[in-house]
């Protein structure tokens, strides 16, 4: 597992434009290698402030769209296009802005879908998604085995939550399912889904984006060993590579270093 790097920013806004530029890279990249890329989107203030950057400017244009798989590492239990969902966001910011394949798009169930207000059945259902997705035509939970995502973005919470994984709560600790539902989230909704660490750390680069005052506690938990069932992004790490983009309110916690990338 990678050790995390600090890349830091003067603000939200910068940070948002350099995670956008940087994510703009790795698809590219990843598309120059492989054919196709992978990412995993999070909800949040920069996750999609980064999205709209993305979609605001002129270098969206560098990435094959249609070869771009699109995945979310939570969501906010509640029925399709309301505005608290993550994929609504992500939609306005971002995806209704590009010519993304429909078939690589893969939301997380709403609880107006196939599954209705069940949001095990939901959870079980993104859990096949992603094996199908690992394996093409292998036989439904056959295996734990999920894509090798090529970028898994992570916001974090005041308390120190990644995706949905609160502390002190089971989820934190699952290892046999990759997706769960996650029930009585001291956020609200307090319904959701949300990818569970093993996926999560599959992931080749993981970002944990963060910025504001109120992360900095958070943030600081992350890089220092703190035990992942009380600050869960303690274990946001990717398998190639770990960064956490910053900006300087959110790092304020952290001992001094370098200055800030501008
Ligand atoms: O509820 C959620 O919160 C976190 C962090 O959001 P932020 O607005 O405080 O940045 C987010 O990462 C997660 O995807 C979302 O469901």
């Amino acid at each position: 597992m990678s050790v995390p790097e600090v890349l830091l920013h003067r603000d939200q806004g910068v940070l948002a434009e350099a995670a956008a530029a940087r994510l703009i890279t790795r698809i590219a990249d990843a598309q120059a290698a492989r054919g196709t890329a992978s990412v995993v989107l999070t909800g949040g203030g920069v996750g999609t402030a980064v999205l709209a950057a993305l979609g605001g400017g002129a270098a969206r244009d560098a990435v094959d769209w249609g070869r771009l798989d699109v995945w979310w590492g939570d969501e906010r239990f509640l029925p399709a296009g309301d505005p608290e969902r993550n994929e609504t966001g992500a939609r306005e910011a971002l995806l209704d802005r590009v010519p993304l394949d429909p078939a690589r798009v893969h939301p997380m169930p709403a609880a107006d879908g196939p599954d209705g207000a069940d949001p095990e059945a939901a959870a079980s259902r993104y859990a096949d998604e992603l094996l199908f997705a690992a394996h093409p035509g292998a036989a439904p939970r056959s295996a734990f085995a999920v894509p090798s995502f090529d970028v898994l973005m992570l916001g974090v919470g005041p308390d120190a939550h990644v995706a949905s994984l609160f502390p002190g709560m089971p989820e934190v600790a699952e290892t046999r399912r990759p997706a769960v539902a996650v029930h009585d989230a001291p956020k609200p909704p307090p319904t959701r889904i949300s990818l569970t660490f093993p996926v999560l750390r599959a992931a080749r680069e993981v970002w944990v984006l963060a910025a504001g005052d109120s992360k900095a506690e958070a943030v600081r938990l992350g890089l220092s060993g703190a035990d992942p069932v009380k600050a869960p992004v303690a274990a946001a790490r990717g398998r190639e590579r770990t960064l956490f983009l910053l900006d300087e309110a959110a790092a304020s916690h952290l001992p001094a270093g370098p200055s800030p990338a501008r």
